[in-house]
């Protein structure tokens, strides 16, 4: 063994300094996600999008992660090119595809601009807007789940044998956060007087500065692999085998695990991107304050999911907790379709379910999985949970959209609600089955993280 030298990650200072530059681009990528989802109603003012219109415009980012397995591929491409070619490309995707969102939507497209007559010239039924619109949103779901993939590793690669869980929960925060600033920015960006278009080209510039943040990031990636070289300390990953799928997928607990993390997603985020909506026609309040209901998921999610995490650590019951998590998501969907609960009070709860789930689900995996494995594994799953964020927003519009009669004042939310209670109840079933489960594999879910 050489002598153990002093590198970038043994000095807190820059190791947490660079989970913020990689928590700026996630936060940036969870803000363009959400930011359109307070804009439904402008959407359809300005350019008559439905409620499937706007269902279809969600999914499209979940396209190429299930139909080309982005997630999956880009866990072989990360593997094959390392953190920082491909965490450019990828973050590079997401840059394009906002800026091209942004531009679907701006005056210069709509007044007959690049593209508007090529955009018109096929599929009348779907406005030119629309299309360029889910070009773009296409291009950034293309980067943006790989780019997550891209940042769980970047984390291990500096937090393994230091504050890696803790890390993991910050990491999420501040995805979090973006969600949070998008709900309460967007509403206020569509009063500027530059126009209402402000809040997309806003969306847009924070996904482009996130990659200027990427590249600095770069150079500090840079500097610890030609220190851990010259130390022999260079973990080099394991190549990506199809035979490590068959292997996931033949495991009762590992698949389990993932129809929970499909099921359980499908009924938040899906409906998080109509809730804004639903609170608005449902409650009858503004832009603005419908919106702020919204981020009370995010907001709760930042402080519990840090919380959440050091319980399993601690205590473990992992297994527990998902079912308790899956629980509550039913009770919040059923109190939203058939109740007038005051809605702050239902969204910090459902927070209280979206922390349960997420840290305790993502530290079992690592518990079912062997860590050779945990990219691929991480990336399979992430393909499976794309179907749901692909087909729930549109079904969630084409049910509104056939429950409500055309140009109805107010929307009624109340079979899209029961579609996502029922969706939280598969997801309760099949974390009953993973908890039974674990008393046959004992990958040991309900027990602390160091007794494993
Ligand atoms: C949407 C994305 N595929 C996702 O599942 N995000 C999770 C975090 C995943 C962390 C994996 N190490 C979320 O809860 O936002």
């Amino acid at each position: 063994m050489g002598n153990l030298k002093i590198t970038l990650r043994d000095n807190a200072w820059i190791r947490w300094g660079m989970l913020l530059m990689v928590g700026f681009v996630l936060a940036a990528n969870y803000y363009f996600y959400d930011a359109l989802s307070p804009l439904k109603s402008k959407l359809t003012e300005e350019f008559g999008f439905s409620s499937t219109d706007f269902g279809l415009f969600v999914s499209v980012y979940s396209i190429p992660n299930v139909f080309l397995l982005m997630a999956v591929l880009g866990g072989v491409i990360l593997d094959k090119l390392g953190i920082r070619r491909t965490g450019f490309m990828f973050v590079s995707f997401m840059a394009f595809g906002a800026l091209i969102t942004a531009y679907g939507a701006s005056d210069i497209y709509t007044n007959g601009g690049w593209g508007y007559g090529f955009m018109s010239s096929f599929m009348p039924s779907y406005s030119p807007e629309l299309k360029m619109m889910l070009l773009g949103r296409f291009l950034f779901g293309l980067g943006a789940e790989t780019s997550i993939v891209v940042i769980s590793k970047i984390i291990v690669k500096w937090f393994k044998g230091k504050e890696l869980a803790l890390a993991f929960g910050v990491k999420l925060g501040l995805a979090r956060t973006g969600s949070f600033l998008a709900f309460n920015l967007s509403p206020i960006l569509i009063e500027s007087p530059a126009g209402w278009t402000t809040a997309i080209w806003f969306a847009a510039f924070f996904v482009t500065a996130s990659l200027i943040v990427f590249m600095i990031y770069m150079m500090l990636d840079l500097k610890l692999d030609r220190q851990s070289q010259q130390d022999g300390e260079l973990v080099k990953s394991d190549p990506f085998r199809l035979s490590d799928l068959k292997k996931l997928i033949l495991n009762p607990s590992f698949m389990y695990v993932t129809l929970l993390c499909l099921t359980f997603y499908s009924a938040v985020f899906p409906f998080l991107s109509f809730s804004a909506d639903f609170f608005l026609n449902k409650f009858g309040l503004s832009v603005k304050e419908s919106g702020f209901i919204s981020s009370m998921l995010p907001v709760g999610t930042m402080f519990f999911t840090p919380l959440f995490g050091f319980v399993v650590d601690k205590y473990g019951r992992a297994a527990s907790l998902m079912i308790y998590g899956s629980l509550i998501l039913v009770l919040v969907h059923t109190c939203f379709a058939f109740t007038t609960i005051n809605p702050y009070v239902l969204m910090v709860i459902l927070g209280i379910a979206f922390s349960l789930v997420p840290a305790s689900m993502w530290p079992s995996v690592a518990k079912i999985v062997d860590e050779k494995r945990i990219g691929s594994a991480y990336g399979f799953m992430f393909s499976i949970q794309n179907i749901g964020l692909w087909i729930f927003p549109i079904l969630a519009g084409v049910v509104l959209d056939k429950t409500n009669a055309e140009g109805v004042e107010s929307l009624n939310y109340t079979f899209t609600l029961i579609m996502f209670a029922a969706l939280g109840i598969l997801g309760l079933l099949f974390a009953i089955l993973l908890k039974r489960e674990d008393k046959i594999s004992g990958y040991g879910l309900e027990l602390p993280s160091n007794s494993k």
